[in-house]
């Protein structure tokens, strides 16, 4: 159970969101709605653990945000790329799943086929479109262990075809057991998802 309890985020003289308490269940899909610059992106930072709160706690099965054990349980997309132009899409992959020691070569380029991407393994990110840079990186989310999915607006770039591809994955990492977050501006065909909006 992800646990956020009493959370308030400040920008400057911005007070975004004040004693935010909600719990997310194995299984469960929040949709994060909100208007450009209502703190969206800044919850989902704090609840990766990239932003500190100004108050409250967040928590993965009692473990908190800051704590290895909660860190190794979720993967964060963000709005920038992380991935290095100079690098294949393999070697971007490999170093995204750098962590995670069990995923081998052939398991990587299995990823960059049921994205779409059969045949890009050697291209440089750098030629790749902004789309195709996507897919990379969501590649590196499918194949990871991470139970909790914080997703900052998914969908950008992807075309329809991308798009049905991460919200059948985000349906059947739920179905079995895993939590995703998500923000989009975009209507979104995922099944039973709740909805938080600030
Ligand atoms: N580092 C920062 N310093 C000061 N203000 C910031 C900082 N980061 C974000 N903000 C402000 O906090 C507010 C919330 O930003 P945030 O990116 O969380 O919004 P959002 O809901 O994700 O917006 P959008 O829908 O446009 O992506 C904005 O007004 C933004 O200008």
């Amino acid at each position: 159970m992800l646990k956020i309890d009493n959370l308030s985020c400040q920008k400057g003289y911005n007070l975004l969101f004040k004693h935010l308490s909600f719990e997310i269940n194995s299984g469960d899909i929040l949709r994060i709605t909100g208007t450009n610059g209502s703190g969206k992106t800044s919850l989902l930072k704090i609840l990766a653990g990239l932003n500190v709160q100004e108050q409250g706690g967040v928590f993965l099965d009692n473990h908190a945000v800051k704590s290895e054990i909660y860190q190794k349980e979720i993967f964060y997309l963000g709005h920038l790329s992380v991935l290095s132009g100079e690098l294949s899409a393999l070697e971007n992959l490999e170093f995204l799943t750098g962590l995670n020691k069990s995923t081998n070569q052939v398991q990587l380029i299995k990823a960059l086929s049921n994205i779409g991407l059969k045949g890009y393994e050697d291209e440089y990110c750098a030629k790749l479109s902004a789309g195709e840079k996507r897919r990379v990186i969501l590649a590196g989310l499918f194949i990871s262990n991470a139970k909790v999915w914080l997703l900052d607006e998914p969908f950008t770039a992807l075309d329809s075809n991308g798009v049905a591809i991460i919200e059948h994955r985000i349906n059947k990492h739920c179905e079995q057991g895993g939590l995703c977050l998500f923000t989009t501006h975009q209507s979104s065909a995922l099944l039973n998802q709740k909805v938080l909006a600030l």
